[in-house]
C-alpha cells in the first residue's frame, strides 16, 4: 500500500481530469473565457457548449431550443406532491425532491449511455426552472403559469414566476448570472455528483445529491445569506460597524472568500455591474453602497474578496426575487455543469473512493456484554 497523502478538505488535491472547464489563469468553459461568454452568448448557448462540447451554430441552437422548450413540463403527480408538501418546505428542498421524482418519470431513467445522459440532461435543464416556478406559485396559492415555448431559459423562468414578461434588462442580468453560475470545475456539488455516478448510479441520483451539496451556506446557500447579511447590516450608515463587530465575533461574512480564488473571483467583478444596474432601476442603491463598505473592510481586515454569490444575492434582490429562490436559481444554471461532469465521469469511469486517515482507538478486544461495566 502506498503512503496516503492527507490534505484537509481535499485542498489542492487533483481528484480527476476534466475537459469541461478550468479555473487556471482565468475561468473558462471548454476553452472560452467567461467574460466573452457573458458578452457574446446567451445562457442557452453556454448550456449547449457545456453539454455538447462546442458552441452551437444557428441551426443547432434552434434545434436545441426546440427540444428544451418541448420538455418544459412536469408530470402531474409532481404537481400534486408540491401541493402536499408542508408549506414551510424550502424551495431548494422542494427542488431536490422534484429532481428525484422526475427520475421516476424519465423514459430513459435506467439508460446511462452517453447519448441517453445528454437527452436526460436536456430534459432536466428544461424541467428544473418549471419546478422552481411551479412550487413557488403553488405555495403562494397562485395559479401555475405554463412555460412559454418561444422564450429563452432566463426569460421563460421570469415569465413562469411572475406571470408576465420581464423587462429586457432583467432578462439580460439573470442570463449573465446563469452563465456565470453554470459551471466551476470540481466544486463541492459537482464533485458530489461525480462521486455518486462513479458507482454507476444514474444522472438523476447524481443531480439530486448535487442539489443537497449546493444547499449549504459554504457553497450555493451563500447567495441567500448575502442578502440576510446586508439586511442585518441595515444600510450604508451602519455597514462598517456591523461588519467589524461580526468579524470580532468570528462570524463568516457570506459571499467572501473562496477555496481556489484568494485574490478575488473574476465572476464577481463581471456580475457587479449588473447588480448595480438593477439597483439603479429599482432605487435600491443603498444596498450597493453598504456592499462597497463591507468589501473595503473585508479587504483591509481579512485580505478577503467577494465571490460570485456576493453580487448575485444583490442582483436578485434588486430584481425583487424572493430570497429563498436564490440558491434554486444557482441550481437552474449549474445543472448544465453537473450534467456535463456526469457524462464525462461515466464516459471514462473509475470508482471514486479515497482513503480516510484513522484517528480512532488502537486495536482492542471485545468484552462480552455480561462482563462489560
Ligand atoms: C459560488 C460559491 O459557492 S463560492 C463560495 C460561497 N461561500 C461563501 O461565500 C461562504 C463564506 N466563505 C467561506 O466560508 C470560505 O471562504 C469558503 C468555504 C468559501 C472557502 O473556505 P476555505 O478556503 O476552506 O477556508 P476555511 O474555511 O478553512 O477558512 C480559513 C480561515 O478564513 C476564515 N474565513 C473564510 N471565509 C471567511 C469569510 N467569508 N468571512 C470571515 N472569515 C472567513 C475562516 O474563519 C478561517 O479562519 P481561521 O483560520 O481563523 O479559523
Ligand atoms: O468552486 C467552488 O468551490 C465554489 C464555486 O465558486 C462554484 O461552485 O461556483
Amino acid at each position: 500500500m502506498t503512503t496516503p497523502v492527507y490534505s484537509p478538505g481535499l485542498e489542492g488535491v487533483i481528484a480527476g481530469e476534466t475537459a469541461v472547464s478550468t479555473v487556471e489563469s482565468g475561468l473558462n468553459y471548454r476553452g472560452y473565457g467567461v467574460g466573452e461568454l457573458t458578452e457574446y452568448c446567451s445562457f442557452d448557448e453556454v448550456a449547449y457548449l457545456l453539454l455538447h462540447g462546442e458552441l452551437p451554430n444557428a441551426a443547432q441552437l434552434q434545434q436545441f431550443h426546440a427540444r428544451v422548450a418541448a420538455a418544459r413540463q412536469l408530470p402531474a403527480p409532481l404537481m400534486g406532491l408540491f401541493a402536499a408538501l408542508p408549506q414551510s418546505t424550502l424551495p431548494l428542498d422542494a427542488l431536490r425532491t422534484a429532481v428525484s421524482v422526475l427520475g421516476h418519470f424519465d423514459p430513459e431513467a435506467a439508460d446511462s449511455s452517453h447519448d441517453a445522459n445528454l437527452r436526460k440532461a436536456e430534459r432536466l435543464l428544461a424541467q428544473i426552472p418549471v419546478a422552481i416556478a411551479a412550487h413557488h406559485r403553488v405555495v403562494k396559492g397562485q395559479p401555475v403559469v405554463p412555460a412559454r415555448q418561444d422564450l429563452g431559459h432566463a426569460a421563460n423562468f421570469l415569465y413562469m414566476l411572475r406571470g408576465s414578461e420581464a423587462a429586457p434588462a432583467d432578462v439580460k442580468a439573470l442570463d449573465v448570472s446563469l452563465t456565470l453560475y453554470a459551471e466551476h470545475e470540481y466544486n463541492a456539488s459537482t464533485f458530489a455528483a461525480r462521486v455518486i455516478v462513479s458507482t454507476l448510479s444514474d444522472l438523476h441520483s447524481g443531480v439530486t445529491g448535487a442539489i443537497g451539496a449546493l444547499k449549504g451556506p459554504l457553497h450555493g446557500g451563500a447567495n441567500e445569506k448575502v442578502m440576510d447579511i446586508l439586511l442585518a447590516a441595515g444600510g450604508p450608515e451602519n455597514a462598517e460597524v456591523w461588519v467589524r463587530s461580526a468579524l470580532a465575533r468570528k462570524e463568516r461574512i457570506m459571499g467572501f472568500g473562496h477555496r481556489v480564488y484568494k485574490a478575488g473571483d473574476v465572476r464577481a467583478g463581471i456580475l457587479k455591474k449588473y447588480a448595480r444596474g438593477a439597483a439603479d432601476t429599482a432605487g435600491t442603491q443603498k444596498w450597493e453602497e453598504a456592499a462597497d463598505i463591507i468589501e473595503r473592510v473585508m479587504a483591509a481586515e481579512k485580505n478577503m474578496y467577494p465571490n460570485l454569490d456576493w453580487p448575485a444575492g444583490r442582483l436578485y434582490h434588486a430584481m425583487k426575487l424572493e430570497i429563498p429562490l436564490y440558491t434554486p436559481i444557482f441550481a437552474m444554471a449549474r445543472i448544465a455543469g453537473w450534467a456535463a461532469h456526469v457524462v464525462e465521469q461515466l464516459d471514462n469511469n473509475r470508482l471514486i473512493r479515497p482513503r480516510g486517515l484513522y484517528k480512532g482507538p488502537a486495536a482492542r478486544n471485545v468484552v462480552p456484554l455480561a462482563r462489560r461495566s
